[in-house]
């Protein structure tokens, strides 16, 4: 008999009593076992969504094992709470593009965590506005796009190079793009197009130092502690749904060039934490916030 297969759900619902009785109680009595589940409610206090949140990774017995029939048996559920339910299987890799321009610290640390198996998805391709990472791109076997844009681009240029890029994500059917230090600003509608799916590094402790040069600005208002913010991107720069954030500690001795190099290791953490998170299935949108079940 084979090893059951695994398989996560994740949904999103106006929250109401007896969601999880009705999904655990589904899965039960479909002779499928629960091996983690979390939930959360958005229910309380000023600006709660009123939105529940739930991720259960689960077995299935053979006969069941596929996402197209679970979806069928999660069908009447789905519909009775009017749920956002998706299902994956756990070994399902997400197809990866990253972007980067000329600063590849973390374009380098995803590259190796991923080759040595530590983030579970499927790298495709590379983008670039600069020919910098051509050979770091060669060394792992990657293909990559130099899409030049020159900073100040009117608008029509950066439209037209934006359609090439999505022209890779739909030839190369991409399910995530990370920005690993992509320092363009992507139009309304590039975003549209990438809603709840391109993560962004920004190289400050949001809400501060937003924008193109978030170090200079911390050396100049003389911070203690710097940090860097993974989010999903928005049209409103620097304002996405934040999914991952950290800190270290400064002080009066130190540059902003010593303060960027400091940044550069916060950075790589955050980001890679916050990609694996999203190809685990453990980062739900929340309005303009985001639930994580780590
Ligand atoms: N629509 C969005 N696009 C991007 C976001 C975002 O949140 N929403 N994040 C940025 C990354 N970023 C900060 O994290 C950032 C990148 C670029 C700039 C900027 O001012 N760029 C200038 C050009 C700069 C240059 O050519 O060197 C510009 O685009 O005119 C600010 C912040 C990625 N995109």
């Amino acid at each position: 008999m084979s090893r059951p297969q695994e398989f996560i759900l994740t949904l999103s619902c106006q929250d109401t009593k007896g969601i999880v009785h009705n999904v655990s109680g589904l899965l039960y009595q479909a002779g499928c076992n629960i091996i983690d589940s979390q939930q959360f409610g958005d229910v309380q206090g000023e600006g709660a969504t009123g939105l529940f949140f739930m991720r259960v990774h689960f077995e299935a017995p053979e006969h069941l094992a596929d996402v197209a029939t679970l979806d069928r048996l999660f069908g009447h559920v789905r519909g009775q709470f009017a749920m956002d339910a998706r299902i994956h299987a756990v070994d399902e890799r997400p197809r990866v593009l990253l972007m980067v321009s000329q600063h590849g610290h973390c374009l380098n640390d995803l590259l190796f965590r991923w080759k040595s198996g530590q983030l579970p998805m499927d790298i495709r391709a590379i983008v670039s506005n600069h020919t910098t990472f051509t050979d770091l791109a060669a060394s792992y076997g990657l293909p990559f796009h130099h899409l030049p844009l020159v900073g100040g681009a009117d608008a029509a240029t950066k439209r037209a190079q934006e359609l090439q890029v999505e022209a890779i994500l739909e030839a190369e059917k991409i399910d995530l793009v990370v920005l690993a230090r992509y320092m363009q600003i992507l139009s309304p509608e590039f975003c549209q197009a990438l809603r709840g799916r391109a993560i962004n590094i920004h190289h400050s402790f949001l809400p501060s130092f937003k924008g193109a040069k978030p170090y200079y600005q911390a050396h100049a208002r003389g911070v203690k502690l710097i940090g860097a913010t993974a989010h999903y991107v928005t049209p409103d720069l620097d304002e996405g749904p934040i999914i991952e954030q950290d800190v270290a500690r400064v002080d009066h001795s130190l540059s902003a060039e010593d303060l960027t190099a400091v940044g550069r290791d916060v950075e790589c953490v955050v980001l890679a934490r916050a990609v694996r998170w999203h190809v685990e299935r453990r980062v739900l949108m929340n309005g303009h916030k985001s639930v994580v079940f780590r």
